[in-house]
């Protein structure tokens, strides 16, 4: 099987395209794809000897989709969906359009003429539940659903549209899930940031630096012990079947903060090591329990996005980077570093990669006017109740059970 050369067919294979394109016109979009998978030899190798030969995909049809055309075709036995992704961006410089894999059993090769904008208006739009709105791609609105992909990384250099984009999806959760969704915020970036959603009755925490970023962090180690031990009692193995409903969002903006460097004072070496060990742990085992992780940085290396958070973050949102070398510690793979410098242009990674523009508002928290804290008191006031949140993480005195909804530990 030849599949395992497609990282080093795919460069001799970009040369060789490129050589056999020049000179020769007329050819068809499926004529270019084909080309490609010969060229990267997406083949199996079939017999032995002097029969042996090379299987390739089979064309089986093609028609139109919404936004353009797709190709299908039968995979050989023995190459994975998977491979078909580390192909396409060979495909989508051969035809210089987007291109997007899918898989229903058989391949599809879905080619889009449509360019994405460079500013998408952040317009609400609904997801269900934990699925939200990201961003406009060439294949249409992408979206996440955080109970599929519990924890999500965000990279990309300063000014490229991190904090917009965690704005965007905290502002959707608060829309589609206002009484189920809590929010940690670690606002390590002066505490700023996040400073207009402190009101928020989902806003359960923030910090703005080392210290209070590890109380809140404590706490939330705490309650991850409990909620363990409550899973394990009525024998949960996850919180998508357990029927507990609340989610907790843990916003981490920027995560190299809490990065020690040689010059870090040692006390606060020992409280960055330890917020990034229960960060860690959150992203291991909170998973399972409601707990999702957003955890952003525009410096990605290995020290300040820690290895388990990156194991377990299905999700990769990427923005314009210097170098492929940080491309790779944010996707696995070269390309941010080709991103244009558009702010809010980025690469998303999921089981499939696509290109996307992520919707901008220049005051999210104007959708958001009916959770401030105040209105909400006085709501509740005039039905006698007093749903006044503390904004400092919650204390749990007592064990969760099941059905426990946020406002009732
Ligand atoms: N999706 C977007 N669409 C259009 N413009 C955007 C978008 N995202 C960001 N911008 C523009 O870029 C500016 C910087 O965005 P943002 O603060 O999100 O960057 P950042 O990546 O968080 O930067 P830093 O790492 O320096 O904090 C915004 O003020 C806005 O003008």
């Amino acid at each position: 099987m030849l599949v395992e050369s497609i990282g080093f067919g795919a460069v001799v294979g970009g040369v060789l395209l490129a050589q056999s394109m020049a000179g020769k016109k007329g050819k068809t979009d499926r004529d270019k794809i084909e080309e490609v998978f010969e060229n990267v030899y997406f083949s199996v190798r079939k017999g032995s000897g002097k029969d042996s030969y090379d299987e390739f995909p089979k064309f089986l049809n093609e028609g139109e989709w919404e936004h353009g055309h797709s190709y299908v075709y039968q995979l050989p036995k023995g190459i994975p969906f998977s491979a078909s992704e580390k192909i396409r961006p060979a495909i989508e410089d051969a035809l210089n359009k987007p291109v997007a894999m899918e898989w229903s059993g058989r391949l599809h090769i879905k080619v889009s003429k449509i360019r994405i904008p460079e500013n998408v208006q952040y317009n609400c739009i609904e997801g269900k539940k934990w699925n939200v709105h990201l961003g406009l791609s060439p294949f249409g609105d992408k979206f996440i659903d955080f109970d599929k992909y519990p924890h999500m990384i965000v990279g990309g250099m300063t000014r490229k549209g991190k904090t917009v984009l965690l704005k965007s999806i905290t502002t959707s959760l608060c829309l589609q899930n206002g009484e189920l969704a809590q929010f940690y915020m670690l606002d390590l970036k002066g505490g700023l940031e996040f400073n207009s959603y402190a009101n928020l009755k989902q806003v359960k925490g923030i910090a703005d630096d080392v210290n209070s970023s590890l109380q809140i962090l404590e706490q939330l180690n705490h309650d991850l012990d409990k909620w363990m031990e409550n899973f394990k009692e009525q024998r949960y193995s996850n919180v998508v079947e357990s029927g507990v409903s609340r989610r907790v969002f843990i916003i981490v903006d920027e995560g190299a903060e809490l990065a020690k460097t040689p010059s870090t004072p040692r006390e606060d070496k020992k409280k960055m090591d330890r917020c990034q060990a229960i960060l860690s742990r959150i992203a291991r085992i909170g998973g399972a329990l409601g707990y999702r992780l957003i955890f952003c940085t525009q410096y990605p290396t290995g020290d300040t996005l820690p290895r388990q958070i990156k194991q377990n973050a299905d999700t990769k949102v990427c923005f314009a980077l210097p170098t492929e070398i940080a491309s790779r510690v944010v996707l696995d793979e070269v390309g941010a570093e080709q991103l244009p410098r558009i702010p809010g242009r980025a690469i998303l990674r999921t089981d499939e990669t696509t290109t996307i523009q992520v919707p901008y508002d220049n005051d999210f928290t104007q959708y958001l006017k009916e959770w401030e804290r105040e209105q909400h008191r006085e709501e509740s006031q005039t039905d006698g109740r007093d749903t006044k949140e503390p904004r400092q993480a919650p204390v749990h005195d007592k064990k969760p059970n099941s059905e426990a909804s946020p406002f009732r530990y």
